[in-house]
Order: structure tokens, then C-alpha cells, then sequence
């Protein structure tokens, strides 16, 4: 890092693929890589919202085959490198050797906050392609910190060089990111760095990257106009003039940042993410952000609300790779409803 306090990571062609049901252009994606460049982003992730090998029938299958989208981010990017997300399990190592191939110069790479044994293979042919490694303990809120501690030291004994307490629910609230942040913080002092990824399904995207700074996080993700799962991700412009109020240096350029939320992609998504019904209930009862849509499809389907499966999805402690059983649960509501009729 030169010269800045803390990096700004921006997800928007990632993170913001499940709000777009992974329906991302070309011209999308490189009409937001230019504007994020310029803007002096130097991390830039873009995969399907799922990860590598992400489109499926069971996460929603992408527009534009992931690959073409990696090597027309890094055609674009001047001095930003491109990262893509894995998750083991469903990207492999053949996928990340591709988008090495690609010129992505970082993976992250993502498991849930308690499994990160299952990414140490991952973490060596990472570092043996010469990539930048990112690791993600996703639906942190599911671990207390000396647990998330515990996964964060072996992921980074695998050769991740920062890892993210990832609150995918969007569920954490203000000493709940700072705890865990400051809890990885003290357990892998100067191996690796922390990082964090927040969602707004209740409004505190942002005031826990400031917290999760303060104890220590020196990577913090946002995504332009929010575009991310649920209710969305800290958006990046609020996060650069934030940072630049608090006189943190970022090195990013809030202003194009700005500009480049308004007219790139506000002019292109498809959803503007919210704090609707079904997203407050992801963060209060603690549910993956990127279920939301899967929700509202199984809503629309079986005729039962949206809001009232993803709790029953909480109740249940759903993980990531669940995506299928929201249909049993929206089976199980409207058999319920037609009994009680
Ligand atoms: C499916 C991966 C997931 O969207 C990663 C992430 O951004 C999160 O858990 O919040
Ligand atoms: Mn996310």
C-alpha cells in the first residue's frame, strides 16, 4: 500500500452480479473497470456472484461466461488488478489456473466462517500462480470471535495474505464487526491482514468498515451505487468520503467514484438494491444476502412472502450451497397456509 491508511476494495462486478441475477455485459463491465480505475481503485473483483464456476442451475446461470468478463476487467484496468472470487466446492483449481491465465492477478478466496480448512489446496495453487490471496469467512456473525480467530489462522498458515470478516447477512452490528475484526487482528499480527466486507440489510454497511478500521482492518469492500446482494454492499463513493472526512487516506478519488455510481452504474442495474421488507429480515434474522432472489422467485411461485421464507431461513441456519432447500421451506409455508384455510 503506498501512501494510504486503508484500501478500498470494490465488489460491484462481483458482489453486485446477484443483484443483477448475474445478467452482467461486457460493455457493463468495462464501462465500470474504467470509471473504478481512474478513480485509483487497485483492486477490482469481478466473477460470477458465486464465484468461479458460479453459473449453474442452482445459483442462476450468467449472461456472459465469466472468463470473457475477467479478460475484458483486465484489458480495461491501467493500474488496477482484477480479482475473482472461488468457493471451494463449486470453483476449482482448474477454474483459478484459467483466470490466472486471464491475467487476474488475485483470488479471495471464500468458505463459511467455520470450514476454512477447506481452502488451504486452494491457498497453495493460488500462491504457486504468483496471485494475490484474499480469504472470506462468510456469514461471520455464525462464529464468535475467538472462533473466527481460530479459521482466520488457517487460512493465513495456507498463505492468505488478509483475511475478511465477511458479513454476508448483513447482520452485524457496530461492536459485533469491531470484535471480530480486532479478535483476527490480535491472532495473526503481522502474517496476514484483515479485511471487511459488509451488507446494508440493516443500514450498518458502513459504520463497521469505520469500526472495523479502527480495530485494525486495513482492506474494506464497497460496491458502487451499493449494487450487491440483499440489501447491498457499503457503497464505495460513501466509503471514499467518508474515509476522507475522517482523514483516513484511501487514495481513491471520491469524486469520480461518485460520478461513476450516478452515470455508469445506476444507469445500467436492474434492481436498486434496498432495505425492503425481505432484506431487513436477512440482517435481523441473519440469512445469506445473495438468497434474497432466490426468495422472491420461490415467493412468486408458491404464493407465500418473501420476507416470511427468509425467516424461516434464519430459524433454520441456512449456509451458502442451501440456495435449492429455499424451495422446501416455501413448500412447507404454503402447505402450512392451505391447512390453515
Ligand atoms: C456466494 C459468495 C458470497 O456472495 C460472498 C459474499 O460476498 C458474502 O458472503 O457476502
Ligand atoms: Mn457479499
Amino acid at each position: 500500500m503506498n501512501n494510504t491508511d486503508v484500501r478500498l476494495v470494490d465488489t460491484t462486478l462481483r458482489d453486485g452480479s446477484h443483484a443483477m441475477a448475474h445478467q452482467f455485459t461486457e460493455k457493463q463491465v468495462r464501462d465500470t473497470v474504467r470509471a473504478l480505475d481512474d478513480a485509483g481503485i487497485s483492486l477490482i473483483e469481478v466473477t460470477h456472484g458465486d464465484g468461479l464456476g458460479g453459473s449453474t442451475f442452482n445459483y442462476g446461470f450468467s449472461l456472459v461466461d465469466e472468463r470473457k468478463l475477467i479478460a475484458a476487467a483486465v484489458d480495461e484496468a491501467k493500474q488496477a488488478k482484477i480479482a475473482v472470487l472461488l468457493l471451494p466446492g463449486l470453483g476449482t483449481v482448474t477454474d483459478l489456473r484459467a483466470a490466472a491465465g486471464l491475467g487476474a492477478g488475485a483470488v479471495r478466496i471464500a468458505t463459511h466462517c467455520t470450514e476454512a480448512d477447506v481452502s488451504v489446496q486452494h491457498f497453495g495453487a493460488a500462491r504457486d500462480l504468483g496471485l494475490e490471496t484474499v480469504g472470506f469467512l462468510m456469514l461471520s456473525h455464525m462464529s464468535a470471535p475467538e472462533g473466527l480467530a481460530k479459521q482466520a489462522r488457517i487460512m493465513a498458515d495456507a498463505g492468505c495474505q488478509c483475511v475478511y470478516v465477511v458479513d454476508s447477512a448483513g447482520a452485524l452490528i457496530l461492536d459485533d464487526a469491531s470484535d471480530r475484526v480486532a479478535a483476527l487482528v490480535a491472532e495473526l499480527g503481522d502474517d496476514a491482514q484483515v479485511g471487511y466486507h459488509g451488507h446494508q440489510n440493516l443500514s450498518f454497511g458502513v459504520a463497521n468498515s469505520v469500526l472495523a478500521y479502527r480495530a485494525g482492518a486495513r482492506q474494506i469492500d464497497g460496491s458502487l451505487a451499493a449494487l450487491g446482494a440483499g440489501a447491498g454492499n457499503s457503497p464505495t463513493e460513501v466509503l471514499a468520503a467518508t474515509f476522507e472526512r475522517l482523514g483516513v487516506k484511501t487514495g481513491v478519488d471520491k469524486d469520480v467514484l461518485m460520478e461513476a455510481a450516478e452515470n455508469v452504474v445506476k444507469k445500467y442495474l436492474t434492481r436498486l438494491p434496498v432495505m425492503d421488507r425481505s432484506s431487513i429480515i436477512q440482517g435481523y434474522a441473519g440469512v445469506y444476502s445473495s438468497f434474497l432472489l432466490h426468495a422472491e422467485r420461490a415467493a412468486e411461485r408458491y404464493g407465500v412472502p418473501a420476507h416470511e421464507i427468509l425467516y424461516k431461513v434464519g430459524e433454520e441456519r441456512y449456509v451458502g450451497g442451501q440456495e435449492d432447500m429455499i424451495i422446501d421451506i416455501a413448500l412447507r409455508l404454503r402447505d402450512e397456509r392451505a391447512a390453515a384455510q
